[in-house]
């Protein structure tokens, strides 16, 4: 866990780069610190491995204070990755990897071995790219080897400093979804800076917005997005901030209606009567174990023989906490008008149905909204709106 307990950092031309700064970061959590150039999140995370110095407050690393802690014993317990990477240009790539683990007196063949296994789960192929030199390799792959090196000694904290600004957007998303994966695996706490929102968005547990050189919100994304605490962090996020809310907010069970249900072996007969008595246009068909199969619509349901002759397949469904983003592309892409959500978990079971108008109120939902008592009337949907 890293602790900042009323930290200031004034530099010797007087500029004050951060002032003040309290926040915690939990074990396993992967913090992103965002805000424009110059507000101070640099700063924020050098004093973490003490390249910075603050001038006052402390930082504490598991509840010790690092100003007592020797710097490069320090160091061995945080990786660190930065834009430029600074790989070695005449070591190969394996040996770039390795590098940490050998001066940390582990043996030569050893390390690399362990150096191939962080090159592969990085993305890389150990025996494609490890003999090449980092001048051989494309902008995205020199980030991928910065993340292995880093990961090398194995520290519980890492601190990553615009690691994937140099990319262009396509190849910066890609390493992006394959840094969340890797998390979801080692479960670093990371504090990681950006100055980009969709970046800090996309990869945070919480955001720390800064202003110049304090913290003007700390919160869940889709808090951050839904409930701006200051109208300076509302103009930060960004204008089309409910839109970025979309694919920060996942279905939950909760959100889904319940439309009339029939199975594939009902007769025609007894479904068409049951869509009438409900006064449904359609109903979601299920097989005998409860998985999605499709759907039948009340004009094709009033036949002789079973459901099974006259249901359509249903293309269009999600699993249970897939994004209300995917949940829109869906509708779109298969102009549906409704998807199915299933559970992934036991085998494909369906759960209910997202329509545009539950869709809506999903958007207006917010957990940890509902846990600061802003009620979902207050949460601003911005510029969207779903019909
Ligand atoms: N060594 C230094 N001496 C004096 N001022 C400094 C020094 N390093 C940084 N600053 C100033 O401190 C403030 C915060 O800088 P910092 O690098 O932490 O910002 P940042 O948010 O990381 O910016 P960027 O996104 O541009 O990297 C800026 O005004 C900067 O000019």
């Amino acid at each position: 866990m890293i602790r900042f307990e009323h930290v200031t950092k004034r530099y010797a031309d007087g500029t004050t780069a951060v002032d003040d700064l309290s926040f915690e970061v939990a074990d396993g959590e992967l913090v992103t610190l965002v805000g424009p150039s110059g507000c101070g999140k640099t700063t924020t995370m050098k004093m973490v491995n003490r390249l910075i110095e603050p001038t006052s407050g402390r930082i504490l690393l598991d509840g010790e204070d690092i100003a007592g802690v020797d710097p490069v014993e320090l160091r061995r317990r945080i990786g660190y990755v930065i834009q430029q990477v600074g790989l070695f240009p005449h070591k190969t790539v394996l040996d770039n990897t390795a590098t940490v683990p050998h001066l940390l007196g582990v043996k030569r063949a050893k390390a690399r071995e362990r150096a191939a296994e962080l090159l592969e789960l990085v993305g890389l192929d150990p025996s494609v790219h490890g003999a090449r030199y980092p001048e051989q390799l494309s902008g995205g792959q020199r980030q991928r080897v910065g993340v292995a090196r880093a990961l090398a000694a194995d520290p519980p904290v890492l601190l990553m400093d615009e690691p994937f600004g140099a990319v262009d957007p396509v190849v910066r998303e890609h390493l992006q979804n394959e840094f969340l994966k890797l998390q979801a695996a080692v479960r670093k706490t990371v504090l990681f800076v950006t100055h980009d929102i969709e970046e800090a968005v996309r990869l945070g547990d919480r955001i720390a917005v800064y202003g110049s050189g304090r913290i003007e919100q700390y919160d869940a994304p889709a808090t951050v997005l839904g409930a701006p605490a200051t109208p300076y962090v509302a103009e930060f996020v960004g204008a089309d901030r409910g839109l970025k809310r979309l694919s920060v907010t996942p279905i939950e069970v909760g959100d889904l209606q319940q439309p009339p249900v029939v199975r594939l072996d009902d007769p025609l007969d007894r479904a068409a009567e049951q869509l009438r008595a409900e006064g449904a246009h359609w109903a979601v068909v299920l097989d005998a174990e409860d998985n999605l199969h499709g759907w039948i619509s009340a004009e094709h349901a009033d036949r002789k023989g079973t459901v099974r002759d006259r249901a359509r397949r249903m293309e269009a469904w999600l699993p249970v906490g897939a994004s209300l983003k995917q949940a829109f592309s869906t509708m779109l892409q298969h102009d549906a008008g409704w998807i199915a959500v299933i559970d992934e978990e036991s085998a494909g079971r369906f759960l209910g149905v997202l329509t545009p108008a539950t869709l809506h109120e999903a958007l207006r939902r917010s957990t940890t909204a509902d846990a600061r008592d802003i009620t979902r009337a207050e949460v601003d949907l911005e510029t969207v709106t779903v019909r």
